[in-house]
């Protein structure tokens, strides 16, 4: 080892901390000057909330350099020499020299993309390891093969800090893998943002933390079109989304929405819980039409009639008339709630021109005797009335998504008879599969907003009376100090001098503080710039539909694994998903390599595989472990036990252990693991969490405890998927607990314990 070299990067990292704590210093010091500054008027409180935003953006960047903010050095042959850095430096001299680059620029990507045979200009590739604000080891790579320099640190660099990375203990939490992105990841990382992009691999292939490396190099290389349209990620239950929370934070991005898709209809939580066979039926695309036409089924006609009492006699509502402006209404192609108005004045209209029939009609056959004034005001009177008002409910009813989807489930129409049973629910809570419905019929319906505005006119009317009694008040208690002098020409200004109400109370509303991740959040028809999906597999053919809705241009990033399909409802081809939005214009791309799983553990998981495609190959694993996975037969009164044993034997003083079994089992298996987490939502940085396979999906722990595999097998109908989840999640060793026979499918591979051996003592 050179210490001269050790030394050199050293001093290096140590001016790079000390650069990042004085930019650090600064944008503390702009933001507390920013928020104690009062300016007047609207234009200075925009700037300050302008320039808060911006250095709180920066002070998020510089917090998530602290770790690891330089991990690499790059050697060009011809010279020049850049660090690569988690997030990008500069010096404080004029030309603002880069101290590290970020690693997403363009200068960047030898460091992942180069080899001896392609080495892209490069001499030396360096991985630098850092642990705090030093430097523990360095690891150099020669790619010019003409370069006789050594420095002591040579060796096969990348994988020597590859596997230190994937050996890590793990902490409940997935980290960034900037450090280590393999070259096929670093394609996807960097393709382009149009379009959608299939991004399909085995368990453990990286395909969720790529993912999240391509939404930062998004914002990076697309700032300004993305960072106001923002990018969603969306995940399959709240405890990915914990998991895979910090990752971006960590690259310095903090503007992009992290969102299952229950959460994606804002005001709705979706608490309850559905059927297997109720969300298959929910998630189908039939369901879009059998909502259309349940919506139709509100826009009725009277039969034969509906009496209107008017001074001038009683007026007839007929279905001819209610017949022509339905058509008319319909015809507008407007949403029912928007078309609403089109049907009410078609029936004010023709309910006038009966009246005055009746009452202006020339006995003898001449034209009638009512001008256009009369007729106006004929109209304005009956536009006025209670009983066109309640006629035109009951025929064309304002309705809300929450009303019409309630109703529907309820006694569900224009489904097979079979299907209404399934889904056919009377009150109780929004489940997940009712978002998408939800999502569906705002669509349908169409938002009102008339009233909306007139609210927030009168709020807004309100307002200025509130500060008109404001400026009052304060013009009653002027000070009088300077009684003797002219008031209006005292020095000594008021509120009142100053201001009209209307501007006091403009200058009383609250401005839009918020981040565009949670303007995003809060409005329904919000469009994101990009969507990523994680585990797309997964999501029924009316989930994509919301989703497509949220992201018109179609630039999207799909990662997925059809083999790990749990969901009833969810889909078993790209092409099945895609092809209703985009045709056949999609991208699909495929990763191989399996980083998490050892060897040893994926040979038993792919035997579950087989069982159904004799030829299913599982992606190569990266390493293995020397370790057999265990098999561990309990008595059926033991179980518990058995199971509380296994993880005593397996968990390790450091990382994290997760029991997966059938959710039946939950409260037995609880009871015996005391401190284990569990739930809806665990909290995967326990030691040790109880989870079912569903849960369990895109995690990953350092052992794995699967329990009573033959009960998932046969616990829904994608079973074989769910065990074939549950198997490949463990990082170092994988245990199966089981009573009576272990399942065909799993007799390979596994070191079998007898009762005896884990029977607790
Ligand atoms: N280039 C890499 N360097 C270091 N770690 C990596 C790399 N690629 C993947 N990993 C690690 O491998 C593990 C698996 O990655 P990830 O969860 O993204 O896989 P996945 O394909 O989404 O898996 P699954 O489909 O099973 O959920 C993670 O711990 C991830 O950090």
């Amino acid at each position: 080892m050179s210490t001269e070299e050790f030394q050199k990067e050293q001093e290096f990292i140590t001016g790079l901390y000390a650069r990042l704590d004085e930019l650090r210093d600064h944008a503390e010091a702009a933001v507390q000057t920013a928020l104690t500054q009062v300016g007047a008027g609207h234009q200075e409180k925009l700037e300050r909330d302008v320039l808060v935003a911006e250095q709180s953006g920066l002070l998020a960047a510089f917090n998530a350099g602290e770790n690891g903010l330089c991990f690499g050095r790059l050697d060009f042959q011809d010279g020049r020499q850049y660090h690569m850095g988690r997030i990008g430096i500069r010096q404080n001299d004029a030309d603002r020299t880069p101290l590290v680059v970020d690693w997403r620029a363009d200068v960047a990507r030898p460091f992942y993309l180069a080899t001896g045979y392609s080495p892209m200009g490069l001499r030396r590739r360096r991985h630098i390891t850092t642990e705090g604000r030093n430097v523990t080891a360095l690891h150099d790579e020669i790619l010019d093969l003409t370069d006789t320099t050594r420095t002591g640190h040579e060796g096969s660099a990348a994988d020597t800090v590859l596997l230190a990375a994937l050996d890590a203990a793990r902490s409940g939490r997935m980290h960034d893998i900037v450090q280590t992105i393999q070259a096929e990841q670093d394609r996807i990382i960097r393709a382009s943002h149009q379009g959608v992009l299939v991004v399909e691999g085995g368990p453990g292939t990286g395909k969720t933390v790529v993912a999240l490396h391509r939404a930062a190099y998004l914002l990076y290389a697309y700032r300004d079109l993305l960072a106001r349209r923002g990018v969603l990620i969306v995940g399959p239950n709240p405890a990915f989304l914990a998991y895979i929370g910090e990752v971006l934070p960590s690259l310095g991005e903090t503007g992009v929405l992290l969102a299952t898709v229950s959460e994606l209809f804002p005001g709705v939580a979706a608490t309850g819980t559905d059927t297997a066979a109720a969300t298959e039926v929910k998630g189908r695309a039939a369901m879009a039409d059998a909502l259309a036409r349940f919506v139709r089924d509100h826009q009725s006609v009277p039969d034969p009639w509906i009496e209107i009492e008017h001074d001038d006699g009683t007026l007839f509502l007929d279905r001819a008339m209610a017949e022509d402006a339905r058509a008319a209404a319909r015809q507008t192609g407007l949403p029912h709630n928007l078309a609403r108005p089109h049907f009410a004045f078609r029936i004010i209209d023709a309910l006038t021109e009966q009246l005055a029939d009746r009452i202006g009609a020339d006995p003898y056959g001449g034209p009638n005797f009512l001008g256009p004034d009369d007729l106006a005001q004929l109209g304005k009177a009956i536009a006025l009335s209670d009983d066109v008002h309640a006629a035109v409910d009951q025929l064309w009813p304002p309705l809300t998504p929450q009303q019409l989807v309630a109703e529907f489930l309820a006694d569900p129409a224009h489904l097979p008879a079979i299907d209404a049973e399934l889904i056919r629910r009377d009150g109780g809570a929004w489940t997940p599969a009712d978002v998408p419905l939800l999502d569906e019929a705002a669509e349908l319906l169409g938002q009102d907003d008339s009233a909306a505005r007139a609210a927030e006119e009168a709020e807004r009317q309100q307002r200025i009376a509130y500060a008109q009694g404001v400026l009052d008040v304060a013009y009653a208690s002027r000070t009088y100090e300077f009684e003797d002098i002219d008031d209006e020409k005292s020095e000594v200004l008021g509120a009142h001098d100053i201001v009209d109400a209307e501007r006091m109370a403009e200058r009383h509303e609250e401005a839009d503080h918020r981040s565009t991740a949670e303007r995003a959040a809060a409005d329904r028809t919000w469009a994101f710039g990009h969507i990523i999906v994680d585990e797309a597999q997964e999501l029924s053919a009316m989930t994509w539909r919301l989703l497509m809705r949220r992201c018109p241009t179609r630039s999207m990033t799909l990662v997925g694994d059809p083999a790990q399909t749990g969901d009833a409802a969810g889909c078993d081809s790209w092409q099945q998903i895609l092809e209703p939005y985009v045709g056949d214009r999609w991208e699909h791309t495929r990763l191989g390599v399996n980083y998490r799983t050892p060897a040893e553990i994926m040979e038993v998981a792919a035997g579950v595989r087989r069982a159904e495609d004799p030829a299913f190959e599982p992606p190569g694993s990266v390493r293995s472990t020397g370790t057999r996975p265990l098999a561990h037969a309990a008595d059926p009164d033991d179980l518990a036990p058995a199971v509380a044993k296994t993880v005593a034997e397996l968990a390790g003083a450091e990382g994290r252990l997760a029991v997966v079994a059938p959710t039946a089992l939950h409260e037995e298996l609880a009871a015996a693991l005391p401190g284990a987490s569990h739930g809806p939502a665990p909290d995967l940085t326990r030691p040790v969490v109880l989870l079912d396979p569903r849960q369990a999906k895109g995690l990953e722990f350092d052992t794995v405890v699967v329990v009573e595999p033959g009960q998932i097998l046969a616990g829904s109908p994608r079973g074989t998927n769910d065990l074939y989840v549950a198997l490949t999640r463990a990082t170092q060793q994988l245990a199966v607990v089981h009573t009576g026979a272990l399942p065909e499918c799993l007799r390979e591979g596994l070191a079998r314990r007898t009762k005896e051996q884990i029977r607790p003592a």
